[in-house]
């Protein structure tokens, strides 16, 4: 009954084979979520709609697997790609000094360097730059396990290794010789400040006197009336205590070239650079300018995304406090709903092209009946529509609540095609759109309905971070710092099975990260809510 299909997508330039059923996850739910009986009542036919397709990833199917040494030479092209960009790669004499980061004997932050850096043989706070972290934990043993990711088709076992994150004995700046500038572009997301701060504190401890922010985002390189603000650890003391960005964000701005141009009028020569997949991928490009440039300055990147939706990392800072601020959304939504005669809560959660946010909230909240994401197609109307369940929940229950995330059903809106000045497609509102759908269609059916929309969009990205993202952007920010001091440019920080790791920037954006809908997640997701399938 169940077809095996096989089909191959590209992980981050992993050629992964991955195994799905050929009728979807809907095919194999509805043996177990029991369906809700056609429909004859709608009184309008609606058009079956066409489900999302979700954006195609690249294909590569340059291994051979009848090659016994497959797995040896795949290990071989993955340490490579994720072989860490050095500053010895363009200058190879430059030669590291002893780190200036010693906590057992650290100097006061007055002093300066000039007879030498302290140091202590007996310190073993070092990160050998051969550490390594598994990046995969789970040995799949088929390829139909939930969630399996998979590199052959037999699902082998393959260690996958990527660089530990941390201070290195030595290091490749001098701290007199640094101005480190931060820059936070892109939207907000709880946990910015945090980042800032603990980037600051750690420049200081290594004994670096020239830190700046570059104010909104890639824009404030450019625009001559922004002049770039000093930090120190007292200015950014207490900064954590609220939300947003004390440096400002901004989307768009200037180009790689003039951003570049600005830093060496500067004498910027590490730049941190907090921000999504855009934001990467503007720090990759200046990181590669100034290689063309032979200049010797550091880029590392700290992604923030609210989403969640950068590749290969446990999570993003800020994702744990917008699941927690939504549940006060959701909440709002139920109390409503269930205080209504026939209630519907329609709550609208972030998720440009990922349902992690409104995935996580719907489970965490266990008050969502109905959770919809962009990963998972389905129809409004129709016997299998969302529109006929909520009939059914109303029938029920009395009430219902449902969670979408915004780059949910956009094929249901009209395509505007406009762009936000980063590029970025604009989105039609889902959230409204169901609201207007779901009234329209019980008063044609004649059932009363009571609906209301509430959308938390600014207010959760607002927030300040929660403690569990406060640890978080404390050692990324951290991190951040070591990486450029152990001289690494064009890599960002994240957390990989709960341990701190290095990453060559374009592997964590070569797409969009997104929720995968076999696995266990989305499972225990539906288990929570008890939705059918509405396609
Ligand atoms: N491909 C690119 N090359 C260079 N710069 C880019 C690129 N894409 C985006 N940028 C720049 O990066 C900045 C932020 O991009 P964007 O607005 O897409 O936010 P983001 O970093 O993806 O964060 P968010 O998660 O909030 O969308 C903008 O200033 C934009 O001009
Ligand atoms: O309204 P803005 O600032 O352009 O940001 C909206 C986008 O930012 C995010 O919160 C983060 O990418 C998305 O979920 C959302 O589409
Ligand atoms: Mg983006």
């Amino acid at each position: 009954m169940m077809m095996m299909m096989d089909t191959f997508s590209h992980v981050a330039g992993i050629t992964t084979f991955k195994a799905s059923l050929a009728l979807s996850s809907s095919s194999v739910r509805s043996n177990c979520v029991p369906r809700l009986p056609a429909t004859t009542t709608t009184k309008k036919k609606k058009k079956r709609t066409a489900p999302v397709v979700l954006a195609a990833r690249p294909r590569n199917d340059a291994v051979d697997f009848a090659d016994p040494e497959w797995k040896l030479k795949f290990q071989a092209d993955f340490a490579e790609r994720f072989n860490l960009p050095h500053l010895t790669d363009v200058f190879p004499d430059a030669s590291p000094i002893p780190s200036t980061f010693c906590l057992r004997m650290r100097s006061p932050l007055t002093e300066n360097f000039a007879d030498g850096y302290p140091s202590d043989e007996e310190w073993h706070g070092y990160i050998n730059n051969n550490d390594r972290v598994l990046l995969k934990t789970i040995h799949y043993s088929s390829p139909t396990s939930a969630g399996a990711e998979c590199i052959d088709p037999d699902c082998s076992w393959v260690e996958q290794w990527v660089h530990r994150a941390g201070p290195r004995e030595k290091i490749y700046f001098k701290p007199e010789e640094v101005k480190a500038a931060i820059v936070t572009c892109g939207g907000l997301c709880p946990g910015l400040n945090d980042v800032i701060r603990h980037i600051v504190i750690t420049l200081e401890i290594y004994g670096v006197k020239k830190i700046v922010g570059i104010p909104f985002g890639y824009r404030g390189f450019s625009d001559a009336e922004l002049s770039e603000m000093p930090l120190s650890r007292k200015v950014v003391q207490n900064i954590h205590l609220s939300g947003g960005s004390l440096l400002g964000v901004s989307r768009g701005g200037p180009s790689v070239s003039d951003i570049v141009d600005s830093m060496q009028e500067r004498g910027i020569n590490m730049l941190f650079v907090l921000g999504g997949n855009g934001t990467h991928a503007g720090a990759n490009a200046i990181h590669d300018e100034c290689r063309k440039r032979k200049l010797r300055v550091a880029v590392v990147g700290v992604p923030k995304t609210i989403d969640n939706d950068i590749l290969l990392m446990d999570k993003t800072f800020g994702f744990d406090t917008a699941v927690e601020e939504a549940q006060r959304a959701i909440n709002s939504a139920y109390i409503e709903a269930h205080s209504a005669y026939h209630g519907i809560g329609v709550v609208k959660l972030m998720g440009r092209s990922s349902g992690f946010i409104a995935m996580h909230a719907s489970l965490a909240s266990g008050q969502i009946d109905i959770c919809l994401i962009p990963e998972v197609p389905f129809n409004l109307h129709g016997p299998h529509g969302v529109l006929r369940h909520l009939k059914y929940l109303i029938e029920t229950k009395g009430s219902a609540v449902l969670c979408v995330a915004e780059g949910a059903g956009q094929n249901f809106l009209e395509k505007t095609n406009a762009k936000d000045a980063s590029g970025n497609i604009v989105l039609g509102d889902i959230g409204v759109h169901i609201q207007q759908e779901t009234k329209r269609y019980f008063k044609e059916i004649g059932i009363h309905a009571d609906v209301k929309y509430i959308d938390p969009t600014y207010m959760i990205r607002a927030c300040r971070a929660n403690a569990s993202d406060g640890i978080l952007c404390t050692v990324l920010g951290q991190n951040a710092v070591h990486g450029a001091f152990a001289g690494y440019s064009g890599i960002t920080v994240g957390i990989c099975n709960t341990h701190y790791v290095y990453f060559p920037i374009p592997e964590v954006i070569s797409y969009p990260r997104a929720v995968d809908p076999n696995s266990r997640m989305w499972h225990r997701c539906l288990t929570s809510t008890g939705q059918p399938d509405f396609i």
